[in-house]
């Protein structure tokens, strides 16, 4: 069993599926949830507590003063997309919650990691750096990781290749303004046009659906979960298992993040350590 601890402000549908994804993967010894809606979050610890036999986690509901207690911190509080609108229109709304959060936690521990995942989570990431007062590579958002994934598994279908043969990233935003960094595109070591050509037109169209995927999942069904909670909990486990990945971020300069290596000045100038 994992001796790690970790809590999740915002017990609703991203929330509850990380707690989920956490649990399967065996990340977690310890998870606390924590919600302003005391109902539903009770009943997500219900529900989730009858998986727990899988993993052997130990769930329970908690406040902001026992999320202080966690290693990492992963924040999913606050307004979700509607149909048509932009992660940016979330703006006000979660900048107020994040704050309420971050002031009902403090002071936080020294070694305190910050998630973010709210959106716009790169906005509301440079926020939570500033108002936390915690070193900024000790505050990170999930950024492009997940826009990431969706441009990776878009070419390795388009190639009939598995996702993990392709390198592809998305930086920038999470958001409208993302751009596919089709330069440092590759296939199992090969400059991406070596393998496969593709006109200006297929590229844009390519960016365009990884761009909208999130908003066509939203007009369908009204949020999406499942690929968050993948890329939180990969966040999760190369922090936890010090992994040494460099993943896509927006919460540093340099847009990339090494999740290892902490109290070792290892990454160099394309990530940050913690
Ligand atoms: N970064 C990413 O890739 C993604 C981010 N998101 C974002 O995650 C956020 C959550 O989405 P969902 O879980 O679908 O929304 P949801 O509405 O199902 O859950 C949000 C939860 O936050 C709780 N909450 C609100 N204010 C709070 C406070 N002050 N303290 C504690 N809890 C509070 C609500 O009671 C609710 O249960 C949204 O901002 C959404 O846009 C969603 C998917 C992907
Ligand atoms: C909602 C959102 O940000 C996403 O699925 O990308």
């Amino acid at each position: 069993m994992s001796a790690h601890t970790i809590a999740i402000i915002g017990a609703g549908s991203v929330g509850s599926t990380i707690a989920h994804t956490l649990l399967l993967r065996r990340v977690v010894g310890d998870l606390i949830l924590v919600d302003i809606d005391d109902k539903l979050c009770r009943a997500q610890v219900d529900d989730l507590s009858d998986g727990t036999f899988l993993a052997n986690v130990r769930i329970r509901q908690g406040t902001l003063a026992d999320a202080r207690r966690a290693e990492i911190t992963i924040i999913t509080a606050g307004a979700k997309q509607r149909p048509g609108d932009t992660r940016l229109d979330l703006i006000d709304r979660n900048f107020k919650v994040l704050k309420s959060v971050l002031d009902g936690m403090k002071p936080f521990r020294e070694d305190a990691v910050l998630l973010l995942v709210a959106n716009p989570v790169d906005v509301l990431t440079a926020m939570a750096q500033r108002i936390s007062g915690l070193p900024k590579n000790q505050v990170l958002g999930s950024g492009t990781l997940l826009d990431s994934v969706r441009l990776t598994r878009v070419l390795a279908h388009k190639l009939k290749i598995a996702d993990r043969s392709v390198q592809a990233t998305v930086i920038g935003e999470h958001g409208d303004s993302q751009c596919v960094a089709w330069s440092a595109t590759t296939v199992a070591g090969q400059h991406l046009s070596n393998v496969l050509l593709l006109s200006p037109e297929e590229r844009f169209e390519i960016a365009e659906l990884t761009r909208n995927k999130a908003g066509a999942i939203i007009a369908a069904k009204g949020f999406t979960s499942f690929g968050v909670a993948a890329a939180t909990t990969t966040l999760c486990e190369s922090i936890i298992f010090d992994q040494r990945q460099v993943l896509p971020e927006r919460g540093s300069r340099d847009g990339a993040v090494s999740t290892g290596g902490r109290g070792e000045d290892s990454v160099g100038k394309f990530g940050k350590k913690y």
